[in-house]
């Protein structure tokens, strides 16, 4: 089936898709259609249940709250009163409080726990004084680089469960992927704030998206019906001239437009789901490969009944194995849901995409394992386990993106850029932001604004 032409066909419906479609309707263009792979909008923002209480599979977070400016995913979510737990993830001190569990059982004395976080926190300091000190060069070096500067790389059990609480926890990948220089301190904390909080609303925080995409697009009670967004539409191809698109999907449609906004993942535009018709450039096919996808695992289980330590600082405890990132942070959902006994599992990269390879009954073994040695023998099996899987999927192949050492500044604004008619967009491509669902809501707008300007012109053409 063949649709008569658009001005511009959005692909995916994730927070930037539809961040760069509400962008372009507000601007006068209303000839717009966005093609969405699943059944629903909101992307990465993605409610799922476990025993009857509702819990995030992928983005939790609002993060960078309490600052100078207003994050704007912060905003909507007081608009719509989207329920929210502050997170007390920056102040070190907790950590005392907390319970970090030995791998054979016992908790470590506080004391040591406190001296290892203060030598992590002048470790992080130190490397927050090179990282300033490299902005006006065209040099970098990893976050490892930097820990082996300051002649304290973590090795023992301790030292690397920290370690992974303050940056793979936040990265997705080890001190020895991550760029020091784009990477720390963190953006998004210097403009908005250090303040997180952690969203459990029955709605999902995927309202965010939905509130954002019903203030263009046309609805019933909530629910969508504007025929410019189009669902379970998978873009298997873009043929693309100077100033023209043809897309076709897997169903066998086939839609043209003068241009092409492409929201899909880093992940997704690293694996062949998409054929560019004449293939991308090499500089952007570079960028593309450059950058990293990461996974971002998660785990919930929900038992008959509750074990672990409640109460003021006790919303997490980690595991301090020897095989770095093995089950590292755990949380519990008392505050958001009391009486729901679920915990839910941090694990990152090759430890994630190892787990989302097994059945989740091989999961559930090793995760019994980690707790009968924390908690005893005693307790009880799980009666519910979810594993997230968004590195198998085909839709998304990773969690988010993180900015690699090595990887200079021009590579990154490669990612951005247009390709003729076709314009880029995701949190991947966000230049201050990227990884976060703020950074994808931003990074929309300005795509959309770089093409508006270009659609004004009279062309589609890379300015
Ligand atoms: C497990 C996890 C935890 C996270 N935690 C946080 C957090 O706490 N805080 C935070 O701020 N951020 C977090 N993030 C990151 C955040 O979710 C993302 O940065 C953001 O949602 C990305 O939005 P996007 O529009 O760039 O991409 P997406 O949400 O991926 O949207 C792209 C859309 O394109 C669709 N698509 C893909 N391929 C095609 C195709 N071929 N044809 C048509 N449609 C296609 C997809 O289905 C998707 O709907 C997390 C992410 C994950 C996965």
């Amino acid at each position: 089936d063949t649709s008569s032409p658009s001005s511009v066909i959005i692909i995916g419906a994730g927070m930037s898709g539809i961040s760069a479609a509400r962008t372009l309707h507000d601007a006068g263009i209303h000839d717009i259609l966005i093609l969405e792979a699943t059944d629903r909008i909101g992307g990465r923002v993605r409610q799922i249940e476990i025993g009857g209480y509702p819990v995030e599979k992928g983005a939790n977070w609002v993060q960078g709250v309490g600052g100078q400016k207003i994050n704007p995913i912060w905003g909507i979510a007081q608009k719509i009163h989207l329920r929210n737990f502050f997170t007390d993830v920056t102040d070190y001190n907790n950590f005392t409080t907390m319970n970090v569990f030995k791998q054979n059982g016992g908790v470590y004395p506080r004391d040591v726990v406190k001296t290892a976080v203060e030598i992590a926190k002048r470790g992080t300091e130190f490397g927050f004084n090179i990282s300033e000190s490299l902005k006006d060069s065209s040099e970098d070096m990893s976050v490892l680089t930097a820990q082996r500067l300051y002649r304290h790389v973590p090795t023992d059990a301790l030292e690397m469960v920290i370690d992974f609480y303050y940056y793979d926890f936040e990265d997705s990948e080890p001190p020895r992927v991550t760029s020091l220089k784009n990477t720390e301190p963190r953006r998004f904390e210097i403009d908005f704030g250090e303040d997180q909080y952690f969203v459990a609303d029955r709605r999902g925080y995927a309202s965010v998206v939905r509130y954002t995409a019903t203030q263009f697009l046309s609805s019933k009670n909530g629910i969508i019906t504007d025929p410019r967004l189009k669902l379970n539409k998978v873009v298997r191809a873009i043929n693309y001239s100077k100033n023209a698109v043809t897309v076709q999907t897997e169903d066998g449609s086939v839609y043209h437009a003068k241009a092409a906004m492409v929201s899909a993942s880093l992940g997704v535009l690293q694996s062949n789901l998409i054929e560019f018709k004449p293939d991308l450039p090499s500089w952007k096919t570079l960028a593309i490969y450059e950058f990293s996808m990461t996974v971002f695992g998660k785990i919930f289980l929900k038992f008959p009944y509750k074990f672990w330590p409640t109460g003021p600082g006790t919303q997490y405890f980690l595991y301090a194995h020897e095989r770095r990132g093995y089950y590292p942070i755990w949380k519990h959902f008392e505050d958001e849901f009391p009486g729901s006994n679920i915990l839910m599992i941090i694990i990152t990269d090759d430890e994630a995409r190892r787990i989302e390879r097994q059945t989740d009954a091989e999961t559930e073994a090793e995760t019994m394992e980690a707790l009968r040695k924390m908690f005893g023998s005693h307790i009880p099996n799980p009666t519910d386990i979810f594993v997230a899987r968004w590195w198998s999927n085909r839709f998304f192949k990773g969690s988010f993106s993180n900015w690699p050492a090595g990887v200079e500044q021009y590579h990154f604004d490669n990612l951005q850029k247009p390709v003729g008619p076709i314009y880029f967009t995701g949190e991947h491509t966000s230049e201050k932001y990227s990884a976060y669902v703020h950074g994808a809501y931003l990074a929309g707008i300005d795509s959309a604004e770089a093409l508006i300007k270009c659609l004004k012109k009279g062309s589609g053409e890379t300015p």
